[in-house]
């Protein structure tokens, strides 16, 4: 399950052929510009799921990084007891380790004001710290929060996403996916979460399995290994990029690489989509993951690929007059060779993405490296009709 090596260069941001307004993406890909910017990794997990036992367990492991936890608390009231328990328990020699309480709201309600703001606060300690971590409270969406690293200039230019950590609970997840088990239902969430009476019940467990980039499947100890094994399928079918561990305790034996440095924004490995092999599942009615494997590019499809992208993205239709049911996409990564020997790294959440390429890797004709692949994972992908359709679009005008 634990899929990662690769040798790949650092990628470069390549400018949009067109003005079609795209937003304004501040690249996490820049070597310079990422090297001195702050890595942050969010934390989100249902409640009870050991998100504070992970946070005490990482402050307390020797990573050498002296680390800012920031913990996004739910309602009025500021979680004094949590603050108090991963202060305690840090002994690591990182310190002093400044807490931002953020104590108005869910921060994927209100993140332009409160976050940001904490976050910005945070920045102006720079030099006490060198990564930050970011827990969400139980019911928060990552899928609002991530984009914000790449959207806000003020906090794109100092800090970047380094990736989503989700963790859940063993025993209850499947509950959580099928019946919402752990989600207050409010009229928001009821319209946000399940618009459309006859689709699949998405709950806050999809969203935050969805948009992970590790998932820590926790409280091992409390399921037998069968359903541990059914708990890690489920997931791999909602979820087909992520890479998933099972703890007990949060505890994770390595944590650089699952939990700090991820670089899950960064980079795009050939490792991150071989699980695509072992094609799409549906096992989840709600969520899946669809792999579209296609040839490499020519130079000149780039733009009509660029295209495909934006009306799917952005406009919420396939072009190339293909059927298809509604969707919705929550996250996506890509790897295209080209045929003049470079490679385009895709990477997406929700509506915004950033295409950004390899420098000078050359694709050996005939193997592996020549096949393109796009990874989307979302509510409504039908893996056919998102292929015919990118392979529609390609061939139009070229
Ligand atoms: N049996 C068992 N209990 C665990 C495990 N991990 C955490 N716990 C316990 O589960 C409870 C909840 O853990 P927390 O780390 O507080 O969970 P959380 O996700 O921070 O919870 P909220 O802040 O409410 O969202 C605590 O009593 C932990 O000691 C585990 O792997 N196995």
């Amino acid at each position: 399950m634990d899929a990662d090596s690769s040798d790949d260069e650092v990628p470069t941001l390549i400018h949009p052929e067109d003005d079609d307004s795209a937003p304004d993406l501040i690249s996490a890909t820049d070597d310079e510009n990422t090297r001195s910017k702050v890595p942050i990794t969010i934390i989100t997990g249902y409640l009870g799921a050991g998100k504070t036992t992970l946070l005490n367990y990482i402050l307390t492991e020797q990573h050498g990084k002296k680390i800012a936890v920031i913990l996004n608390d739910f309602g009025d009231t500021i979680d004094i007891e949590k603050q108090l328990t991963v202060s305690d328990a840090n002994t690591t020699s990182a310190s002093p380790i400044p807490f931002v309480p953020l104590a108005n709201g869910c921060i994927c309600c209100s993140v332009k004001d409160v976050g940001v703001a904490a976050i910005e606060n945070l920045m102006e300690q720079r030099g006490g710290f060198d990564y930050i971590l970011l827990e969400t409270t139980g019911l928060a969406d990552p899928g609002n929060i991530a984009p914000l690293f790449w959207l806000d200039d003020g906090l794109g230019s100092s800090i970047f996403l380094d990736g989503i950590v989700t963790l859940v609970d063993a025993k209850n997840v499947l509950k959580s996916l099928d019946e919402g088990y752990g989600d207050e239902k409010t009229e928001e969430d009821s319209e946000a979460h399940d618009h459309d009476e006859n689709s699949p019940l998405l709950t806050t467990a999809h969203l935050q399995i969805s948009h992970a980039d590790v998932v820590l499947i926790n409280k091992a100890d409390l399921v037998s290994e069968e359903e541990l094994g059914s708990v890690v399928e489920r997931i791999r079918s909602i979820n087909g990029l992520a890479r998933i561990k099972t703890t007990t305790n949060s505890q994770v034996p390595q944590l650089e690489d699952f939990i700090l440095d991820i670089h899950a924004y960064d980079e795009v490995k050939d490792a991150d989509l071989k699980f695509s092999s072992k094609g799409h599942s549906h096992l989840d009615p709600t969520i899946s993951t669809a792999t579209i494997i296609f040839p490499s590019l020519a130079p000149v499809q780039v733009a009509k690929f660029d295209e495909f992208l934006r009306t799917m993205l952005w406009e919420d239709r396939l072009p190339g007059n293909v059927s298809h049911t509604n969707f919705e996409i929550h996250r996506l990564k890509g790897r295209i060779p080209i045929t003049d020997g470079r490679v385009l790294l895709v990477q997406g959440v929700r509506n915004v993405y950033d295409m950004n390429e390899t420098k000078g890797t050359a694709i050996s004709k005939g193997t592996d490296q020549d096949e393109a692949k796009l990874v989307l994972i979302g509510r409504g992908v039908d893996q056919e009709a998102f292929r015919n359709s990118l392979l529609a679009t390609l061939a139009i005008h070229c």
